[in-house]
């Protein structure tokens, strides 16, 4: 997905995206949200209240970049996340929300830290992640975390919804999937090496590995 990329190659490419990151248990029931941005500015986004695993490429929502519907079914309820991603980060062609179970379980922790709610455990999460903000508690929906989340988009392509669930930008439908698994990959390992001493990255360990992500 880039730039260039016509209608119907993005809607197949949001569908096929959904498919997979369904298929293999990142998201469950009908929770999680895709979107893409268009050539002409438009967004292409997963309705609301469908299902990952089923949703269709003539049945995407189209909004404009600050959520405003424009047509199709009624987009999902965080399209104004979406969107303040969009705002935020001019190279972002597509945004994943997921209720990718490790993710959400440590999105459901206390005494994370606010600022980057996981350890750079490997160097492929300080390569494909790097810090992670953890958004205070919301309701799915509730827009008024709008100017929160687009402050940090403005510096962060991956942030933590607490108590809910990772949202990731990516110049690319690949990128944005890469990136929110490796997020589920990590959070994993976080909960498996719980009680034990770690030795994550450090600091500079991680710097020297991260990329300008769009
Ligand atoms: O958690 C929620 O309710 C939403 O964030 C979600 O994941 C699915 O909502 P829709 O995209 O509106 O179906
Ligand atoms: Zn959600």
């Amino acid at each position: 997905m880039s730039a260039c990329t016509d209608e119907s190659t993005a809607r197949a490419l949001v569908v096929r995206t959904a498919r997979s990151l369904f298929t293999r248990g990142l998201t469950h029931g009908s929770t999680g949200n895709l979107s893409v941005r268009l050539a002409d500015g438009t967004l292409l986004l997963t309705p609301t209240g469908s299902s990952l695993g089923t949703v269709e490429e003539g049945q995407l929502s189209r909004t404009d970049v600050h959520g405003k519907h424009l047509d199709g079914p009624r987009p999902t309820k965080e399209a104004f996340l979406h969107a303040a991603f969009y705002r935020a980060r001019p190279g972002a062609h597509a945004v994943v929300h997921l209720h990718s179970t490790h993710a959400a379980a440590v999105s459901c922790l206390d005494g994370v830290n606010p600022a980057d709610a996981l350890p750079p455990l490997t160097a492929y999460y300080a390569m494909r992640v790097g810090k992670l903000p953890l958004l205070p508690y919301h309701a799915p929906g509730d827009s008024s975390l709008e100017p929160l989340a687009e402050r940090t988009a403005r510096t962060h392509h991956a942030v933590l919804l607490a108590n809910h669930g990772p949202v990731v930008a990516g110049a690319s439908m690949e990128q944005a999937a890469d990136a929110i698994e490796e997020l589920e990959e990590t959070a994993k390992l976080h909960l498996l090496l719980r009680g034990h001493a770690t030795r994550p990255l450090t600091p500079e360990q991680a710097a020297a590995l991260a990329s300008p992500s769009s």
